[in-house]
């Protein structure tokens, strides 16, 4: 924030300035700010959410006599957009540069401030900002920074070399995982066809823990708990909720099968519910915000959370199963370090207080590829072939992509296991001692073959439904 220098006195002295933004010495003194005006840049105006030609009302901070200084300021740091960094910073010199430019200024949570230092321009957001006297009030944070205050630099996992030995917070991905890779991890988790479909998962089942604790809890974004992967048998329901587990920086998830928890002895079900609970129970009471991420993973979750009062004969024990789950489900409110992921091609069949608001909230639809999603299917489960040079160049997959109406990934998938029976089983044919040791090429009459196959198989699995 900038004035006049006539109009305020030095900060420490008589008046305090609330954001001081930059204190760098050749843009404190703006000339063109008239004595009686304020000026604010771009960082200031984004936090206090305030455009060029708004009215505002100013209130003068007038400090307590006493109490005001910061016995801890914590602040998460970040490379301001555009800013490239010449040289790592080690945290304690980045913690010395900061203290000398902003001594005795005050400061408040969520503020944000700018730092130039080493040629780079570092963007702080205050995560917390704790007086040396607590008081119990509902006003925001604030105190004045001092010599004495304990000041803690936070980054992300990603900008732990430029600023070296500050504090780390989480990344809800793995170490080394960046959405701008998605489609080559994918292609490496054997997924094809989906790069945008889940692209657009992760963001909306993950966007609030995507940005730093300080920016969630300001823009007070709440998480959401469970997702529903809903849609026709081997759509890839499954395959998506583990891979995105692996893109996590988060415990290895539980996978529990839903008709394997029905079949279990009565009280044992409601027993093995509970159980899935407690690893993120015990982490959340032991680490707090810095507990890891717990998946839980309902695949065909229909067989165990069927609506209520529908089952004839074991209607008892089903409904016993659907309580506590339920019951667990609303036990996470209070737990952050919790998702859940349920499957099912039966979503019309769950009890409907399963998928309300704070349960399994988010729900999404998984439906077979089109020819653009096959194509890159077939690419995928063929990928290991092409690479050992065993795909006959006369392989059309787009050919066989335009042919596939109607397949699912898991049928797509078993095509390509079915061409290469074929090419095995035509090398058995031609030496059946496997004397000359070959490995066995993929042609286009193999996949021709397979499809012809899968077709018949389709043609009498829709008869039989
Ligand atoms: N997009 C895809 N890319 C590559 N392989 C796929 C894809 N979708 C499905 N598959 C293949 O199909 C198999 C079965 O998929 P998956 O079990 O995830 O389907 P699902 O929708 O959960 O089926 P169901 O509803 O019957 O349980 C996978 O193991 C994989 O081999």
């Amino acid at each position: 924030m900038w004035c006049h220098r006539k109009a305020l006195g030095r900060p420490g002295r008589k008046n305090y300035l609330l954001s001081t933004v930059d204190l760098d010495q050749e843009n404190t003194e703006d000339k063109s700010i008239e004595r009686g005006q304020l000026g604010l840049n771009a960082e200031s105006c984004k936090f206090l959410g305030i455009s060029a030609g708004d009215e505002v009302n100013i209130k003068v901070f007038v400090p307590p006599s006493k109490g005001l200084d910061l016995s801890l300021l914590r602040i998460e740091v970040d490379l301001r957009d555009g800013s490239s960094t010449h040289q790592p910073v080690l945290a304690s010199d980045f913690v010395r540069e900061f203290v000398k430019t902003f001594n005795k200024q005050i400061f408040t949570e969520f503020q944000s401030i700018l730092l130039r230092y080493g040629g780079n321009s570092y963007h702080c957001t205050v995560a917390d900002a704790s007086l040396a006297v607590e008081k119990n009030s509902p006003a925001p944070k604030r105190g004045m920074l001092r010599k004495s205050t304990k000041l803690i630099v936070e980054v992300s996992s990603s900008m732990s070399e430029q600023i070296n030995g500050a504090e780390i917070f989480k990344s809800i991905f793995r170490d080394g995982f960046d959405m701008k890779s998605l489609e080559q991890e994918l292609i490496s988790l054997n997924i094809g066809g989906m790069t945008s479909q889940i692209h657009d998962i992760i963001h909306l089942a993950f966007g609030s823990r995507m940005v730093s604790p300080a920016n969630a809890k300001r823009l007070n974004l709440k998480h959401i708990k469970g997702m529903l992967l809903y849609g026709p048998p081997g759509s890839g329901k499954t395959l998506i909720a583990r891979s995105i587990c692996k893109l996590l920086n988060a415990k290895e998830p539980l996978i529990v099968r839903g008709p394997e928890i029905t079949q279990e002895l009565y009280g044992a079900s409601e027993r093995h519910i509970r159980a899935l609970f407690d690893a993120a129970e015990k982490d959340e009471k032991q680490y707090g915000s810095k507990s890891d991420l717990h998946v839980i993973i309902f695949d065909e979750i229909d067989s165990i959370g069927k609506k209520r009062g529908a089952a004839a004969g074991s209607f008892q024990h089903d409904d016993k199963i659907v309580n506590q789950l339920l019951t667990m489900i609303d036990g996470t409110t209070e737990l952050n370090n919790i998702f859940i992921i349920a499957t099912t091609n039966r979503k019309d069949l769950l009890d409907e207080a399963l998928l309300r608001d704070g349960r399994i909230e988010l729900h999404i639809k998984i439906d077979y590829p089109d020819e653009q999603g096959r194509k890159q299917i077939l690419d995928v489960c063929t990928r290991k072939w092409r690479q050992a040079s065993l795909l006959d160049r006369d392989v059309d997959l787009q050919e066989i992509a335009r042919r596939t109406i109607g397949y699912s990934g898991a049928t797509l998938a078993s095509l390509v296991t079915l061409s290469h029976s074929y090419a095995n089983k035509e090398l058995v044919d031609l030496d059946p001692m496997r004397l000359v040791k070959k490995n066995v090429k993929l042609t286009m009459n193999h996949f021709l073959r397979a499809l012809e196959q899968s077709r018949v198989k389709l043609q009498e699995s829709k008869q039989l439904r």
